[in-house]
């Protein structure tokens, strides 16, 4: 969810989901060419090159660079927004549950204990958490105000934590809810996605949502948890498209340039050779620069679709898939996390195809432009094998009368995502793994520890 839309949440006074409140608040500006060209970016971009070895149609191989010109600014390290601009009393609450031992047979649990949960600091999500509820005043009248649900009974059995999976996003922006929900922290965007969907194609296809909650100023989105029918869920985040970042952020960085010192030691952590001399003499990279060369270190420039999380039925869970951008790298993680099983392919594949076919009708999916999107597969032993559309907070309403193909290539200006051209690869990918057979799983795809380093 992008902060801009995290920071206006927590000005709203008012919520809605009539409707009424049409387009999105983020402020668009036009989106204007760059006169500059930062000459580090492009050598860095093409020493990163994706290369043709991949298999992936050329399609999207036209893309311009995006334009970034980079200059330090205050001491050069300032964060673009600071982690504190967020983070509140609930975040500081949130930890992470490490223990593979008290995930119950669900998908979603509740448990009571909080032996061997460990404080999490970092601010991204990683993994298997314990979901908090909102805090209980022990009040008589409910904390909460409900602003689109009229009763919402929330017993004690209901308060108790939440063993969950959150594979991407941010910590802190997910709580507990009523059995079988979750809450997340509210986006403008992302509610007004949600009360478009409701009349749209895409729909069941979609977390069910359920309106608006609100306490102490704090608003959230109340949906359904895809995970609660599942026994030990095995999940995977996909994130879609070619582009991860919102055009108006690319003028923001080009017009006022904030270089971020957390970007650059993620970057360096993942390769040390990543930021240009320049980034690496102001240690701190630009947000737009470090999505840019995420894009081109996975398979998202190259395929319009990466991994960022899996956690499987066993408990272990990797998130490093920073570098994980061949077709059949990709492949070779689809096998492991299916556990050699084509019947589950298979059934990915059906659904993947409902949502393709859903899409390319769907009026939603016409007028937005989709960033930052994800897929999220969950299946488990039954083989019950479903996928998601989920994470609205990027998706943004074009004006009135413009609509997107989703799979042509993306130039500063026309807001193309590659969606669809995304989707249609990923689909491919699948029917190779299903063609190919699993054969063996390889030691590293296979391997349960999670680093970050890649
Ligand atoms: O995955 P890594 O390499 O850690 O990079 C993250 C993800 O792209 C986040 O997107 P998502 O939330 O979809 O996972 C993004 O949040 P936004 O959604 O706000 O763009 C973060 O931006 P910052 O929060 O600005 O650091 C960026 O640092
Ligand atoms: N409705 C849901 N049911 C189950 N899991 C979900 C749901 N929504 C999100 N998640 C989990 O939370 C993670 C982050 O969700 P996302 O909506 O992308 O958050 P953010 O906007 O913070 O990036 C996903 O990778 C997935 O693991």
């Amino acid at each position: 969810m992008p902060k801009e839309c995290r920071r206006k949440s927590s000005k709203v006074s008012v919520l809605s989901d009539t409707g009424i409140n049409e387009g999105p608040r983020l402020e668009r500006r036009t989106a204007g060419k760059a006169s500059h060209i930062c000459d580090d970016l492009i050598q860095n971009a093409a020493q990163i090159a994706p290369s043709s070895a991949t298999g992936a149609p050329t399609v999207m191989d036209a893309r311009r660079l995006p334009q970034v010109t980079i200059t330090p600014e205050g001491g050069g390290s300032s964060r673009e927004m600071q982690q504190e601009d967020w983070d509140d009393a609930v975040d500081g609450t949130l930890r992470r549950q490490l223990s593979n031992s008290s995930i119950s047979s669900t998908g979603s649990s509740a448990v009571e204990s909080e032996d061997d949960l460990l404080s999490d600091n970092e601010s991204k999500s990683k993994g298997i958490i314990t979901l908090e509820h909102l805090v209980d005043t022990g009040e008589s009248k409910p904390w909460w105000k409900l602003k689109t649900i009229v009763n919402w009974p929330f017993s004690v059995t209901q308060r108790r934590k939440l063993n969950w999976v959150q594979l991407a996003g941010h910590k802190g922006n997910f709580k507990a809810a009523d059995e079988g929900n979750i809450l997340k922290k509210f986006s403008e965007n992302e509610m007004q996605c949600f009360v478009k969907l409701r009349d749209d194609v895409l729909l069941p296809f979609v977390p069910g949502y359920h309106g608006t909650v609100e306490k102490d100023g704090e608003s959230f989105l109340h949906m359904t948890d895809l995970l609660v029918n599942f026994d030990l869920p095995n999940v995977m985040d996909c994130k879609m498209g070619v582009r991860t970042y919102l055009e108006e952020e690319l003028v923001r960085a080009r017009e006022r340039p904030k270089p971020r010192e957390d970007l650059y030691k993620k970057m360096v952590e993942v390769d040390s050779e990543g930021p240009t001399p320049q980034e690496h003499f102001q240690q701190g990279v630009t947000k737009p620069r470090y999505m840019q060369w995420r894009e081109t270190m996975s398979s998202t420039n190259t395929l319009g679709f990466r991994i960022e999380g899996i956690k499987k039925s066993d408990g272990t869970c990797r998130t490093n898939f920073k570098k994980t951008r061949s077709k059949q790298d990709v492949i070779q993680v689809f096998k492991d996390f299916v556990g050699g099983n084509v019947d589950i392919i298979k059934s990915y594949l059906s659904r993947l195809t409902e949502i393709q076919q859903a899409l390319k009708k769907s009026e939603f999916f016409k007028q937005h432009e989709v960033i930052g999107s994800s897929l999220l597969f969950i299946h488990d032993h039954t083989r019950k094998a479903q996928v998601w559309i989920i994470d609205f907070g990027k998706t943004t309403a074009l004006p009135e009368g413009q609509t997107l193909n989703h799979d042509i290539p993306w130039q500063e200006g026309n807001r193309e995502d590659g969606y669809l051209w995304g989707l249609g690869n990923l689909i491919q990918t699948l029917e190779s793994v299903s063609s190919e057979g699993m054969g063996e799983v390889t030691k590293e795809n296979s391997q349960t520890t999670e680093t970050d380093g890649q």
